[in-house]
């Protein structure tokens, strides 16, 4: 099977979370946090870096690792393994680009429903400030078939 990286940034401000509704493509009516595929010439946190600015107009200089999460969907060879960061130090104002409309939701109000199924599980870990590890089988985009989850250290 072959792995491929991807980044996924959430952005706090005090007791708020910056999603983005996907207007298109991977993960389409979903809101989620920022982030695309790695390129071949930059690093994890460099293409994490990038996609938040290309997709919310906000510059990041200091990521927190926050968790690793890797997908298997039934029928197809090819593994996610996203990485996922979490920042509350950050430049500019959430700008609406071609792939995300960005806002701000209170942290009691996070809207699960209209998110991937996985997140409900993980985002406790994240909000804690807890790393986790996870690993999800899906069957399509919507049904979870097994999962793992723990805390975990990357050190
Ligand atoms: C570039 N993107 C970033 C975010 N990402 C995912 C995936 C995901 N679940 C997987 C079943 C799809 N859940 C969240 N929250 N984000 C996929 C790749």
């Amino acid at each position: 099977a072959k792995i491929k990286l991807y980044t996924l940034a959430l952005i706090r401000n005090d007791g708020n979370i910056l999603l983005g509704m996907k207007k298109r493509g991977f993960g389409v009516g979903r809101w989620n946090g920022f982030g695309g595929k790695v390129h071949s010439d930059e690093t994890i946190l460099e293409a994490a870096k990038r996609e938040l600015l290309e997709e919310s107009g906000l510059t990041v200089n200091e990521f927190q690792e926050a968790g690793i999460l890797k997908f298997e969907f039934l029928g197809e060879p090819e593994i996610m393994e996203v990485h996922v960061f979490t920042t509350n130090k950050y430049e500019g104002t959430p700008t609406e680009s071609e792939e995300m409309q960005p806002k701000w939701f209170p942290i009691s109000e996070v809207p699960f429903n209209d998110m991937w199924p996985d997140d409900i599980l993980w985002f406790p870990f994240l909000l804690k400030g807890q790393k986790f590890s996870g690993y999800f089988k899906f069957k399509g985009h919507s049904e979870i078939l097994d999962y793992t989850l723990e805390p975990a250290c990357s050190d």
